[in-house]
Parts: C-alpha cells; structure tokens; sequence
C-alpha cells in the first residue's frame, strides 16, 4: 500500500521509447518501492526533491542522475520495501506545459537521420528536440561561452598547405592510443549524465564505440554504473576511466583499483575542475529537481544546476603532489587531462605521467581559457626542442567538429582528439543510429580530406601541411543574449 505522505520513492524498473525520433512512453513494468524517510537530510540533492515525488513515480527524474546500482549500493536493504505494480501509482501531475507541446511537435516534424550530413546537424536537431534541461546541461559552457565558441573558431584560424601529385589511392588513418590501436585518431570523450539524453546513457556509446572501433572514456558522473558500461564493452573493446577525484582517497582509491580490474586501459585524471564551472544555461533551467550523484554525501547548493548538485565531492586540493600516490595504486596509464599550458605538460613530463589532454573541459570551466588547439600549437615546439615529443602523449579536445579539425590538430602533433556535444547530440536525437551515422560521416570526411591534403597515412601528416599563423588573434563575439 503506497501511503502518500511518506517520502517512499516509487521507480518503474524501465520506460520505453521508440528511438526513431517518435517518442512514446510504453507500458510500465513492475516497479519498487524505497523508504527513504531516514535518507532525506543526507540526500546530496536535498530533500526537496524527494518529497515531491513522495508516493509517486519518479523513475524519469532518477534515472538521468542515478546509476541503476545506486539504491542497492547505498539504501539497507531493510528499506526497500518490495514491488509495486506502477498502474496504481499515481504519477506527477504534469499541468499542462506548452513548451512540451511545441517540443513534441518539433520532434513529430524532425528531419530523417539522413538528412544529417555533418556533426553540426545533429546539433540543430537535438536544440530543438530535447528536453529544455537536458539540452541546458550538454549544450551550456561557462559564463558568457567565450572558450566554448573559441574551441570551434580556433579551428578556422589553421589553414592548409596540401601537397599534390601524391598516390592517395590507399588511405589509412587508424593509430594507437596509449598503445592499443584504433581505426580513427579520435574518442569518445567523458560527459556525464548520458541518459538526461537517452534512456541508454553511456552504454549506447559503448556500443557505437565498439562497431567503429573507437576508444570510449568512461566519465565518473555517467548515468549508468561502471559495471554496466564496462558489461556492455565486446570482445577486446578499449575503454578508458576518467576521474574526479573524491576528497576521500579511499573511495577514489576503490574507483582506481576496480577499473584497472575490469581492463580499463587509461586513468584519466580531470585536473581543470577543483569546482566545476558556473553554466549558466544549466542554472536558468533550474535543474532544482536534481538528485545528484551519490558519492558527494553532503547537501548540495542545488540551485546552481546539475553541475553543481552532482560535483560536491570532488575535491580542490588535488595537487602534483598526489601524482606519485596515484602511480603507487595503479598499473594503469596515467594522463591528466585539462591541462593548458606547456609549463604544466613539461611539468607532466618530468613527473612521469604518460599523457594530457590539452583541454578546457569543452569551455565548462574557466572562461577565456584558451582552445586545446592553441595551447598544442604552443607545446609541441616545445616538446621538439627537448627531444621530448615521444615521452609522452598528447590528446587535445573541444570544438572538434570535422574531420578537418582532427588533421590539423595531428598535422601539430596531436596523438588523438576527444569528441562530446555531438556524440551526446546524436544520441539525443536519434538514439544508436545518430551515433553511428555520426562516426560514419566523420570516417568519410577523414578519407576525403587526407586525400585533398595528400596523406595517406596518419604518420604523413605534419606541420607543413598547415599555416597556423593566424590562430593567436582572438576575436570574441558579444554572447548572445541568453534570456
Ligand atoms: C559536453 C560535456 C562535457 C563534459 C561533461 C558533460 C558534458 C555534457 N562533464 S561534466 O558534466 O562534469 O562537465 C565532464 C565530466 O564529467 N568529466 C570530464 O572530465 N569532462 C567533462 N566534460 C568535458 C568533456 O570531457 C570534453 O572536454 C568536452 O566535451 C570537449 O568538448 P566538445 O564537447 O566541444 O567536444
């Protein structure tokens, strides 16, 4: 019996949505219920937002947030009180929103997945067909975007000096990373909350990843559980861990230990966000409904958006001074990754770590920071200079968006780049097929554009290919107004 004024958390075991862009919510299947009551003034995301879904199901506005091994991992056993059949819960009265409406139409008259032609579509398509806080979270950048528009733009500022009356007939841009090799110089990079966009979350990428062979880095913050999106990996799949590293070393050191067990191949250490960043859109879409991600522990400021409501744990004191402890307690190749001056790469170098990602975190992070492709344009030289281009490998990511910007970044000497948004976009959209055809159109633009430059190998390209003279003239454009 669902006794409306305990603050019981009712969660339908699953939802079903047609992936072909028509979206309809299918029959509900047994569902459970939790007693939370003792739960609520611990609940990183604050009370609130249990007791407004006390006795009714809540399943849509956890799962995004939680992963499904949360309720099991965290809640004694003696609080979950059993199954419930989810007809005879009342659900959220929704009053009558005419955003959703015209959402709705949106995605009743979005474009066929064909009519897709490059990584920005899918961007114009999710804008208009995802939910308003969802697309508030993966679409947001800090303050006024600055960084966000200048990781795109510094691409344009790098222009091309292709050579000719090369033999392109067999072209092959397949490579290592972090020695295991892959078909195309990029990854799929960490974003947290994979199923804000999709019911599948990260898991639907783990499966794109593996049909196209390309590396997934798996973030700390996914919606699914590691486990899941390691299970879901085939055969000798490669995937990478990145870390927020908790201020308690313990459950960090647990994180590590469990990942190189599972045969992660990376540990990606996130060095740019001792806070995550002020996202505006995110705030404004008053994400105040949020749970947040378990390992924080302490109330959380949800007011500031979902960044904030899920970050609390991770901790600012991290310093070069933990690195050694982290190659103490694991096997795993170590890469920092938000790194943004070739100080701190010589730095990286010298400390022994086997990699950075030149990166602003996707320009979520501090605002004026300078694109991946500038500051890599500044550190290979640098690295030439010492002799030291091969002691370390450098990644770079954000605003990658054609194939063009993936052969400019390894004409500087980029090992590989890391993709977001538009994976994210894709997913969003239309569901495995988005990101199929996503990493399709970048496989044919990559076969198209080392042709045109005349390379047909990855080790070919090289800094004479490019004239990068104009990528430190940085003009900002007046952010849109946002309201
Ligand atoms: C778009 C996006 C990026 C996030 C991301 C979430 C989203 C929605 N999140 S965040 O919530 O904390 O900011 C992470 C994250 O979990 N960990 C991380 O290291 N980078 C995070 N990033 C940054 C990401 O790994 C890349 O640096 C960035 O996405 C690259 O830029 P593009 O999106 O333009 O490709």
């Amino acid at each position: 019996v669902i006794d409306h004024s305990l603050p019981q958390l009712l969660l339908s075991d699953y939802y079903s949505r047609d992936y072909q862009g028509a979206f309809q919510i299918g029959a509900h299947l047994p569902g459970k219920a939790y007693d939370v009551t003792e739960f609520l003034p611990e609940h990183p995301g604050g009370p609130k937002i249990i007791l407004k879904y006390a006795g009714k199901d809540a399943t849509e506005e956890y799962d995004p947030i939680h992963p499904p091994d949360t309720l099991d991992k965290y809640l004694d056993k003696s609080k979950h009180l059993g199954e419930v059949d989810m007809g005879t819960v009342k659900k959220e009265q929704k009053e009558h929103d005419p955003d959703e409406e015209a959402r709705q139409d949106r995605i009743a008259r979005m474009p066929i997945l064909e009519q897709c032609y490059n990584l920005m579509d899918f961007e114009s398509v999710a804008r208009q067909v995802m939910k308003k806080t969802a697309w508030a979270y993966y679409s947001s950048g800090a303050d006024d975007e600055i960084t966000m528009r200048e990781n795109h733009t510094a691409f344009h500022k790098i222009w091309f000096r292709p050579r000719i009356l090369v033999d392109v007939e067999k072209v092959d841009f397949s490579t290592t990373m972090l020695g295991t090799k892959t078909d195309m110089p990029f990854y799929v990079t960490a974003t947290a909350l994979g199923k804000l966009g999709h019911h599948e979350g990260e898991v639907l990428l783990t499966k794109a990843a593996k049909k196209h062979n390309v590396i997934q880095m798996i973030p700390t913050l996914a919606s699914c559980s590691f486990d899941e999106i390691m299970d879901a990996a085939e055969g000798d799949q490669v995937q990478w861990m990145q870390l927020y590293v908790n201020k308690d070393r313990s459950i960090t050191k647990k994180i590590v230990e469990h990942a190189e067990k599972r045969g992660c191949k990376g540990l990606f250490i996130t060095v740019d966000a001792p806070q995550l960043g002020r996202r505006e859109k995110d705030m404004r879409s008053k994400f105040t409904d949020v749970g947040s991600n378990v390992q924080s522990g302490s109330t959380t400021d949800n007011s500031q958006g979902a960044a904030r409501a899920i970050s609390s744990f991770i901790d600012p004191a991290l310093s070069w001074k933990d690195i050694p402890w982290f190659q103490s307690i694991t096997k795993m190749p170590i890469i920092l990754k938000g790194v943004q001056r070739v100080e701190d790469v010589i730095r990286a170098v010298e400390t022994g770590v086997q990699g950075v990602v030149l990166s602003n975190h996707g320009g979520r992070q501090l605002d004026f920071a300078r694109s991946g492709v500038e500051v890599l344009a500044e550190v290979m030289p640098v690295l030439r200079e010492r002799g030291w281009e091969d002691r370390i490998e450098i990644y770079i990511d954000g605003g990658v968006r054609r194939a063009t910007d993936i052969i400019k970044a390894l004409c500087l000497g980029a090992k590989g780049v890391g993709i977001g948004r538009p994976f994210l976009y894709a997913m969003s959209s239309y569901g495995l097929p988005g990101v199929d055809r996503a990493m399709q159109l970048l496989k044919d633009e990559m076969e198209m554009n080392m042709r045109l430059i005349g390379c047909s190998s990855v080790e070919q390209l090289n800094p004479t290919l490019i004239d990068t003279r104009g990528l430190n003239m940085h003009t900002t454009s007046v952010p849109v107004d946002n309201l």
